[in-house]
């Protein structure tokens, strides 16, 4: 049986009179990831900012398996703060690149891994963990560039990098793909699939379809802050509602 990693249960987020969430419920277990898609303003990024603790909701709740189904252990992260949700496991990619120029690839992965861990690494374990978060994310040769010589592509891997680094649990990566190249969004998509994990869940936000399609084990269509339709994406792309408020236009 799937373990839950992140329940999302009758959430609600309004902006004024504005329901940007409206009673909302969804489950994301360990082990999957999960696209999340929708036209401009379905609701995906306050999603993500409710469950990074950005955003309070008006009602709801969004329970969080800090065990990785390994025990019993939950909470509600909309009743904790921001940085006490990042240090049980939550982490994000925002959509803008927004690395340190001045700061090397190796500098990068190391701060990374050091905000991250709950219990601080020794310098041989730092090392290791620094290397093999190098290696995952295909900057090895690239590790004491500074990142502001990077390409738009090598700069989200390397964000992408800098969240791996600290073991997250739960990742949330917004729109990953924006701006790349074929090419760096077919590494992209590789890359996603290697960080997939049974003790992990890949939460992803993002409009190139025939990306999701490769990395997503299911997916969750938003519209106006509710569930159009979940499914694989063979059925998403099927779906007369999907087609009708996202696909066809
Ligand atoms: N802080 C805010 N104040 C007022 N309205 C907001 C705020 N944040 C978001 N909204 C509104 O809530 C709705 C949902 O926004 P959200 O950014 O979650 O959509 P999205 O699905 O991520 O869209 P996109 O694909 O364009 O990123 C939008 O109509 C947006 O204008």
């Amino acid at each position: 049986m799937a373990v839950t990693a992140l329940l999302v249960d009758g959430l609600t987020v309004r902006f004024g009179s504005f329901r940007a969430i409206d009673d909302l419920s969804l489950a994301i277990d360990y082990g999957e990831v999960r696209a999340v898609i929708g036209p401009n303003g379905a609701g995906k990024t306050t999603l993500l900012d409710v469950i990074s603790g950005i955003t309070r909701p008006k009602e709801g709740r969004v329970i969080f398996d800090a065990t990785g189904g390994s025990a019993n252990v939950t909470f509600d992260v909309t009743t904790r703060s921001e940085s006490a949700i990042a240090r049980a496991g939550i982490r994000r990619k925002f959509q803008k690149p927004s690395v340190f120029e001045g700061l090397s690839v190796r500098q990068h992965i190391a701060i990374g891994a050091d905000a991250g861990f709950r219990r601080r690494l020794d310098e041989p374990a730092l090392e290791d963990r620094i290397s093999e978060v190098m290696e995952t994310v295909g900057l090895t040769e690239h590790a004491d560039r500074l990142a502001g010589e990077l390409g738009h592509g090598q700069k989200q891997w390397l964000e992408i990098g800098m969240v791996l680094a600290s073991d997250p649990k739960v990742l949330m990566l917004d729109e990953p793909v924006a701006g790349l190249t074929d090419e760096e969004t077919e590494r992209t998509a590789a890359l996603v699939r290697r960080l997939n994990r049974p003790d992990r869940a890949i939460v992803v936000v993002e409009h190139d379809m025939d990306f999701v399609e490769r990395i997503a084990d299911r997916v969750t269509v938003l519209h106006e802050g509710r569930t159009l339709f979940e499914g694989p994406m063979d059925k998403v792309r099927a779906d007369a509602g999907v087609i009708e408020v996202y696909l066809g236009r």
